[in-house]
């Protein structure tokens, strides 16, 4: 399916015919949109913050109370804020440094700076067409087609629809520059307990690697990547759990050829929330921790594969909540970094975006596993929204995003915007 390509750097890049398929030709971009989740950042923003996240869902009032907990034990802060802040302020000093002049604007699904006011913002600056990186790696609706479906209804909300053309960038689980972190956090980490392991007298003691993503309802995983036009199986029927089944193996085999170290290693998910006779994939990785501290394993390596940066699923659903099961049960254990802004991530992030410029492009679109490079056109109908069909960007199917007003000063430019901005909603 996939034909094996020789690169300078290191390791097979992978040529897959399929997603090729799927590529969008490299354009004239004059903005890139950082698009996250954002998180309260005071104890009044939290509330607020939760009803944003849970509107229209059937996510019971105890959960949401147990995670207002979470955010309120951290002085009401979510980091993925200021997390956000230091990446995008990374992201330009990289593309500043390659001479590439693309201003980053940020925006997030869930809190300020919110998704249509800057487009609204970006607009109003003269920006025409925008390309979006999101902090989400992996194919699933909540990681892929929900930021879609939130730039669609922001361009129709604001009335700039056919005035403002955004694309994004595709699914990065498997690039170079997101993997990479991980591979170097993963050979520290199992350094890390087997030296303690070792110091307490157990040098041979089992070890396991547990890599840990976010657990989806079980129909979400199913629908995630699946679409017509695809003709691939998935392993265990879902783009979203073959995609982290796949990074971890090259996350894996890296480690091994790096450092010479490797443990037996398992998929387990985390932060489930809804309703309790809703399937959502499993194992949880508490309940996976304790099976196999039962099958005598002494060390936890938990990588949080699923992550970009060290925010609130992170920070307390793994250093708070697993952390201690693995001290309950008296095993040493480690949790690896987040990509953040390690360098490797942000030079790979702006890899990405140079593939898409036309001016600064870069035709390499390195892929670590033979189920990339994803697509950068998602197909019709991925990652279906149970909940109804809603307006969607940067898809086969699209039917907003895809036309802007003619640069200022272009050729045959038309009327600046002409009755004062956008329509009235
Ligand atoms: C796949 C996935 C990612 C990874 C990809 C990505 O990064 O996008 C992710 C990330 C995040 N999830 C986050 C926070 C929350 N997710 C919730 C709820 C949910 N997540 C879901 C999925 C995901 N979520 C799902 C299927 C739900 C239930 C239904 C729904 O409500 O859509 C809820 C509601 C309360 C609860 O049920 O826990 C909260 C507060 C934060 C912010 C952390 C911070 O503040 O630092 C981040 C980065
Ligand atoms: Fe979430």
């Amino acid at each position: 399916m996939s034909q094996l390509d020789p690169t300078t750097d290191g390791g097979p890049v992978v040529v897959n015919p399929v997603t090729e398929a799927g590529r969008m030709a490299p354009k004239n971009y004059d903005a890139v949109l950082l698009a996250s989740f954002g998180g309260p950042e005071g104890q009044e923003d939290v509330i607020p913050f939760l009803r944003n996240v849970t509107r229209g869902r059937g996510i019971p009032d105890e959960r949401l109370e147990e995670v207002s907990h979470h955010y309120r034990a951290n002085g009401g802060i979510s980091p993925i804020n200021q997390q956000n802040r230091e990446l995008k302020a990374a992201l330009e000093a990289e593309l500043a440094a390659r001479g590439i002049e693309l201003p980053v604007l940020w925006g997030n699904r869930n809190w300020a700076p919110y998704i249509p006011q800057t487009l609204q913002d970006a607009y109003d600056a003269g920006h025409r067409r925008l390309l979006m990186i999101t902090t989400s790696a992996y194919s699933c609706y909540s990681s892929c087609r929900q930021y879609r479906e939130d730039i669609g209804m922001a361009l129709t909300e604001t009335g700039l629809d056919g005035r403002l053309e955004v694309d994004k960038v595709r699914q990065y689980f498997d690039h170079p520059g997101f993997v990479e972190p991980f591979v170097e956090g993963t050979a520290a980490g199992l350094a890390e307990v087997r030296e303690k392991l070792a110091a307490a007298g157990t040098p041979d003691a089992p070890v396991q690697i547990l890599f840990a993503t976010h657990s989806i309802p079980t129909r979400d995983a199913e629908a995630a990547g699946r679409s017509e036009g695809e003709p691939r199986e998935f392993a265990e029927g879902s783009a979203y759990v073959a995609q982290h089944l796949a990074t971890a193996a090259a996350v894996i085999q890296r480690v091994e050829e790096e450092s010479g170290l490797t443990a037996p290693w398992s998929l387990v998910y985390q932060s489930r929330s809804g309703a309790p006779h809703v399937p959502w994939l499993e194992p949880d990785i508490n309940d996976a921790i304790e099976e196999l501290a039962g099958q005598g394993v002494k060390g936890i390596v938990i990588v949080p594969l699923g992550f970009v940066s060290d925010h609130m699923e992170v920070v307390w659903d793994l250093d708070t909540e697993a952390l201690e099961t693995c001290d309950n049960l008296g095993l040493t254990a480690t949790r690896v970094p987040t990509p953040g802004t390690h360098r490797k991530f942000v030079n790979g992030m702006v890899d990405l975006i140079s593939e898409r410029t036309a001016a600064n492009n870069i035709s390499d679109r390195p892929a670590l596993t033979d189920l990339g490079p994803w697509y950068d056109v998602c197909r019709p109908g991925c990652c279906q929204n149970f909940r109804g069909e809603k307006p969607t960007i940067a898809g086969a199917d699209t039917t907003v995003g895809t036309g802007h007003d003619s640069y200022p000063g272009e050729a045959g430019a038309s009327q600046p915007a002409a009755s004062g901005g956008a329509p009235q909603q």
